[in-house]
């Protein structure tokens, strides 16, 4: 994902990125994630950002769990519907909105999407989207006394946004923001929506799993702290109907999948109608800003369209376990360039230092478990650190505190580190982390095709094998990255060993040619 020097370039549907345990690295060939810690209410962070590709798409209704049969969203429409869509454009034309060149269609990737009616230069800027016709933390509340409220707690921008969508869903026709609301998906695809026991057992070989449950448990922690902090103090402002588990569910769902980060408007963070209904393509780089020469939120296109093309922006550079995460949906395999899987190395219980060893990595922030992102081009530079501290023996207890150092993104000079005398032994760790990481790919995706998928009732299967697919296409994307890693390893390795054998052959022709 994006160093910090990225964050800048890619402003649109952000996320809070909280891969705290995701390691990465500062090198320009590198990846990173930032760790960001997601929405504790008393904390305020802002961030950012994205990127694309094709996939697999069948439209079904997902509101199928228990919950939302109980509790349906009352707003928004089904992901595939344009039956809003003319009350949209019409809305947003009479309030500001410039004639457009393109429009709100279905599409073949991202079910809704925004198509090119007449011919689109490279280079050229579209959108132009007034600051007035964007929801931000500065946005006015159909109901002022539950923003006051809100401002006075100093909640953070995101729970902040979640509520005032709620709030202005509520308030249904009267709220300003009532055509972009009604064309919001009810239930926007997000992992947010599996079960946990979908996420068990359709993610079970992928880290994205952990990073579901997070979420999902980040989303209803931070609820919960509004709940108990503000919403139960003021029930005339904030009823338990309406400001519920689901609804914030809806609310985070749609920030996840919809918020921008506008670096030209300091880093700001906002849902800007008419831009959110852009789909993402890993083939574009182009991202949302504020142009404050046209004074609205503009796109400048990196490739030409024509009419009747759908028009992409990049959500970021991501992977396509993050794009799932956040957006529901999966890149086809191979088409994704910022595709990345976590790699889960560990320090061995049984190792002689294993207390000094997790002493090191506890200064440096690093637990005695850590994930680092693997891509097709390679690793990063503190996974190899890492490795190097998992097998050094004792007498190297001098470089622990070193290597520990060098395995964490946090220290910022960061050297190619070798110790010749461990290399093979750490290319053999990695290389066992791998495979160990492959076979729960293969068992899972072999176990796929045979998959029981526990319906009760014909609704379900169509969800069920929506899921199912989203997580083959997932599981199959991150088993060809470490495939790939391993294919590099184990040459290298027997490249090692080859020159080895040849070093002693060597060694043992002069001892021979000296007796
Ligand atoms: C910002 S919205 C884009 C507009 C959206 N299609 C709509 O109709 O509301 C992001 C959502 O669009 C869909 N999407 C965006 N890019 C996609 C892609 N390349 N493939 C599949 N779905 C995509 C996903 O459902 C994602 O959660």
């Amino acid at each position: 994902m994006a160093d910090a020097a990225s964050i800048a370039l890619y402003s649109t549907f952000i996320i809070p990125n909280h891969l705290s345990h995701t390691i990465s690295s500062r090198n320009s060939n590198s990846y990173t994630s930032i760790p960001t810690p997601f929405l504790p209410i008393q904390t305020r962070r802002r961030n950012h950002h994205h990127h694309q590709t094709f996939v697999l798409r069948c439209c079904i209704t997902t509101t199928t769990t228990v919950n939302q049969k109980k509790n349906p969203i009352p707003w928004g429409c089904d992901t595939d519907s344009l039956e809003n869509a003319s009350a949209l454009q019409k809305w947003l034309s009479e309030a500001g909105l410039p004639p457009q060149k393109m429009n709100l269609q279905r599409v073949e990737v991202g079910e809704r999407g925004l198509v090119a009616l007449k011919n689109i230069r490279k280079g050229e800027n579209l959108l132009f989207i007034p600051p007035s016709l964007v929801i931000s933390a500065d946005s006015e509340w159909s109901s002022p006394e539950a923003g006051q409220v809100l401002k006075r707690n100093s909640v953070p921008d995101w729970p902040f946004l979640a509520t005032y969508l709620i709030s202005e869903a509520s308030f249904m026709k009267s709220s300003r923001w009532s055509s972009y609301i009604s064309a919001l998906p009810r239930q926007p695809y997000s992992l947010l929506y599996w079960t946990r026991s979908e996420l068990d057992k359709y993610l079970v070989a992928s880290q994205i799993r952990e990073r579901a449950i997070e979420r999902v448990n980040d989303v209803a922690g931070t609820y919960n702290d509004l709940r108990l902090r503000i919403f139960s103090k003021y029930p005339h402002l904030f009823p338990e109907e309406v400001f519920n588990m689901e609804t914030f569910k809806w609310s985070f769902g749609i920030l996840f999948s919809r918020l921008v980060r506008l670096p030209s408007m300091d880093g700001r963070v906002a849902l800007v109608p008419w831009a959110d209904m852009l789909n993402h393509s890993c083939e574009v780089e182009t991202f949302l800003d504020y142009d404050k020469s046209s004074k609205g939120i503009v796109f400048t296109t990196d490739r030409p369209y024509q009419p009747g093309e759908q028009v992409f922006i990049s959500y970021g550079k991501k992977s396509n376990g993050e794009l799932l995460l956040s957006y529901g949906f999966v890149p086809k395999e191979g088409t994704n360039p910022s595709d990345s899987v976590e790699l889960s190395l560990s320090l061995n219980k049984s190792d002689k230092c294993y207390k000094e060893k997790s002493e090191a990595l506890r200064k440096h922030s690093l637990s005695v478990s850590q994930r680092f992102p693997l891509q097709i081009k390679g690793w990063p530079l503190e996974l190899m650190a890492y490795a190097y501290l998992a097998v050094s023996p004792p007498d190297m207890r001098n470089s622990f505190e070193e290597m520990a150092a060098a395995a964490s993104t946090k220290t910022s000079s960061k050297k190619d580190m070798r110790y010749l005398e461990i290399e093979e032994q750490a290319l053999q760790f990695i290389l066992d982390s791998c495979e160990t990481s492959i076979s729960k790919y293969t068992k899972f995706l072999q176990g796929s095709e045979s998959m029981d998928l526990d319906v009760t009732s014909p609704k379900q299967i169509n969800r069920k094998l929506f899921l199912k697919q989203l997580a083959v296409d997932l599981c199959t994307s991150e088993r060809r990255i470490l495939f790939r890693a391993q294919y590099i390893l184990r040459r290298r390795l027997r490249d090692m060993r080859t020159g080895e054998l040849k070093a002693l052959t060597i060694l043992n022709g002069f001892r021979k040619f000296f007796k």
